[in-house]
């Protein structure tokens, strides 16, 4: 069985990560709070530019506050999937589906910096090894939590649960709202975006893929 094909509901021509590189991001040399005097510079600029007069009792801390906040909303530049499972992984002889869903994910555009929100669901085959629960949760922060588009995002996670555990296969499904449509540009409050990424039997058995999907309802 072939888990590394992928079935994407959205086509992505340009796709740069390669698997590698999606488990094991850079971290940046310094340590992510020593980042904030010169992030906080940035946001006090920011504010400047904006016509606003950064020396306003309500606007002093701002710039430092902004930072902070934008540390927290890409934490998961900070992890690595190793980390996060703590060698949660276990071994069982349950081969039926498991799936974990309506995780709620925060996220954030990386075309305009505003985030991104929805839920995800994931649900895999087990091939003698089971991930405890909550990892599926920790895997989806991992990857949200950074500059991201959705459809990397929803095969990120997806990639990074075959590695894991070698599962027969795994089905991961994004509903995400987005607020540079809803706030900005084209200005659709109620418009969602689904994207979905299919592997191994999940990709290969439609029986398996229409059962995890009817699952999901
Ligand atoms: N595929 C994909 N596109 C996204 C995502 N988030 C934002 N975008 C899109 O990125 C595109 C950027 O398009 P541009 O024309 O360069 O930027 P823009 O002028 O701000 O576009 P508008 O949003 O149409 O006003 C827009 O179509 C956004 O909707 C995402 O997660 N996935
Ligand atoms: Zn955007």
């Amino acid at each position: 069985m072939d888990l590394g094909r992928r079935r994407s509901s959205t086509s992505i021509g340009h796709e740069k990560c390669s698997f590698h590189h999606d488990l094991e991001l850079e971290h940046s040399p310094l340590p992510r709070e020593e980042l904030i005097p010169e992030l906080a510079a940035s946001y006090r600029s920011v504010i400047h530019n904006l016509g606003e007069d950064v020396t306003r009792q309500g606007l002093l801390k701002t710039p430092e506050r902004a930072a902070k906040a934008m540390l927290f909303f890409t934490k998961g530049y900070d992890q690595t999937i190793q980390e996060v499972l703590n060698d949660a992984i276990f071994d069982e002889d349950h081969d039926d589906m498991v799936i974990v869903k309506d995780i709620e994910m925060f996220s954030i555009c990386e075309h305009h910096l505003v985030p991104f929100w929805g839920k995800v669901s994931v649900g895999y085959l087990p091939n003698k090894r089971v991930l405890g629960l909550s990892k599926v949760a920790r895997i989806v922060e991992v990857f949200s939590r950074r500059l991201q588009v959705q459809e990397r995002l929803t095969k990120q996670i997806a990639n990074a649960i075959v590695e894991a555990i070698k599962p027969a296969g795994v089905g991961v499904v994004v509903e995400g709202t987005h607020m540079c449509m809803v706030m900005r540009g084209i200005q659709k409050v109620n418009s969602k975006t689904t994207t979905s990424t299919m592997l191994g039997e999940f990709r290969n058995d439609q029986r398996t893929r229409e059962e995890f999907l009817s699952l999901l309802k």
